[in-house]
């Protein structure tokens, strides 16, 4: 599978708190990858640098094999689920999509699955601020699916959703693996990530501890279930 994202030495400090100290990992295309680690380990710092929201001091990320460094071209093909999605409030649903697809420029070849899916068009004219968390993370995922992109990057994804929705949502990261792309999922619920990622990549003090398929995991611990499994290798 294509390799989608490189990142090189990837160094990042606010003030004295080193939180990315040389960070190397690769991502390739049609796997889902859970980024795991403690809290203030720098998964977020991660996400952010990759999307262009936090400017490393150092150190390169490679998009399809071009560096992104002072290029935004290469964010269209990333959609991005936020933990909690900030939408200005008075803006309708629709009227939010709408406003998506004018600033993309992009009104074909758009995936509306997950909107008919989550039936949002029954409350396209609800107002942001009047929805309930849950509608808010289908928004967010409805928007990070809308532009067809080859990354879907998805922090906490169903934290807060319903068990429907929750399964409507691991469905459609499933088919977005199957047509090859690459979907980052930051989750501090194991069993969610047991049951959806094929591969974890562990941060430990702002570097790779480990990057190592779901199964290997388990075989090499002999636990079937991750959490057990990822304490055994901590412990070791
Ligand atoms: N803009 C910022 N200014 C100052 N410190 C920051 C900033 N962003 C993050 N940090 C610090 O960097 C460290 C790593 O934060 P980050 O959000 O990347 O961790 P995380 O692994 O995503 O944690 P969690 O599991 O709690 O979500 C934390 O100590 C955090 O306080």
């Amino acid at each position: 599978m294509e390799e989608l994202i490189k990142i090189s030495n990837l160094k990042k400090s606010f003030g004295k708190l080193n939180v990315l100290k040389g960070l190397n990992c690769s991502f390739n295309g049609g796997r889902v990858v859970s980024i795991l680690g403690p809290n203030a380990s720098g998964k977020t710092t991660l996400i952010k640098s990759i999307l262009g929201m936090v400017i490393p001091d150092s150190g390169e990320i490679f998009f399809k094999g071009s560096p992104v460094v002072n290029t935004y071209q290469y964010k269209e093909n990333i959609g991005y689920m936020p933990q909690i999605g900030r939408y200005p409030d008075h803006m309708q649903i629709g009227q939010l999509l709408k406003m998506m697809q004018d600033i993309r420029k992009k009104h074909s070849g758009l995936d509306e699955s997950l909107i008919a899916a989550f039936q949002l068009q029954s409350m396209f004219n609800k107002a942001m601020h009047t929805l309930s968390g849950g509608t808010r993370q289908k928004v967010s995922a409805a928007l990070a699916c809308l532009f067809n992109p080859d990354v879907l990057i998805l922090d906490e994804p169903t934290a807060g959703l319903d068990p429907l929705a929750a399964e409507i949502l691991k469905e459609k990261i499933q088919e977005q693996k199957a047509k090859g792309k690459l979907i980052l999922i930051t989750s501090h619920i194991m069993s969610e990530v047991d049951e959806i990622a094929d591969e974890v990549m562990y941060l430990f003090e702002g570097q790779v501890k480990f990057f190592m398929p779901l199964s290997q995991i388990k075989s090499s611990t002999g636990e079937e279930k991750l959490g057990k499994a990822l304490t055994k290798i901590l412990a070791s």
